[in-house]
């Protein structure tokens, strides 16, 4: 399913992480952050609540834009939380709330869920979806909890934790894709992309593995 013309992929995220995931996977977005304010969505189940803060700020970026004659436009809004004993849980409040969180999570399991939007500015369709991935936690010491947190690490990232950072240490093992963790699933990415009539290779824009250049698949 290639397409005649460039596509160009705007990323609704301020996150480094998915950028950097996306970079390695080939794809050079354009970054507008959203703005969304999160606090305006409220919702019992985690997988609506991280669906409907995704399709809000892909929208809130989408209505940024204006169609291109020259190019085909998309829009990825991402969001991620963690759903963990009964709750839903995104950054921490502060050092804190990291601190309590782990010393609940530590040696118990939760699920990472991130939604996903994908906005084709170009012929108005649009593709959704949540990845979730369970992570298992390490029963990890005071000790570490404490050293973990002065990083600042945890404050910054849904669930007070990483896969791809210091955190990694403290998970035992995960069952899903590991980009969901980190914030954006490729392999649904693929998918959401096919519910266009676009194949991921059409995004390809950098060097391809083994260092090939690629040309772009216009
Ligand atoms: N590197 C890394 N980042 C993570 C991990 N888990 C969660 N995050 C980040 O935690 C943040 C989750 O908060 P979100 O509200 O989804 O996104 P955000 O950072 O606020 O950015 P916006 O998309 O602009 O709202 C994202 O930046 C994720 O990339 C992880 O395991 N590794």
């Amino acid at each position: 399913m290639s397409t005649s013309v460039p596509v160009r992929l705007v990323l609704a995220s301020q996150s480094p992480a998915r950028r950097k995931l996306l970079q390695a996977a080939g794809i050079e977005p354009d970054v507008l952050v959203s703005g969304v304010d999160e606090s305006q969505v409220v919702s019992e189940r985690a997988e609506d609540l991280c669906l409907e803060l995704a399709r809000l700020k892909a929208q809130a970026v989408r209505d940024r834009l204006r169609p291109s004659r020259d190019e085909r436009t998309l829009v990825l809004g991402c969001d991620s939380v963690l759903a963990f004993d009964g709750e839903i849980l995104g950054k921490p409040d502060d050092a804190a709330d990291a601190t309590r969180r782990w010393q609940r999570m530590r040696g118990r399991s939760g699920v990472l869920h991130t939604g996903h939007s994908l906005i084709d500015v170009t012929y108005e369709s649009r593709a959704e979806a949540v990845a979730s991935t369970t992570v298992h936690f390490a029963d990890i010491s005071d000790e570490e909890i404490a050293a973990y947190v002065a990083t600042g690490e945890p404050l910054a990232v849904a669930g007070a934790f990483t896969i791809d950072g210091l955190g990694g240490a403290f998970l035992t093992g995960i069952e899903g894709d590991p980009g969901t963790v980190v914030g954006l699933s490729l392999p649904l990415l693929r998918r959401l992309l096919a519910e266009v009539e676009l194949s991921i290779v059409d995004l390809w824009t950098k060097v391809a593995p083994g260092g090939q250049e690629i040309e772009h698949l216009g």
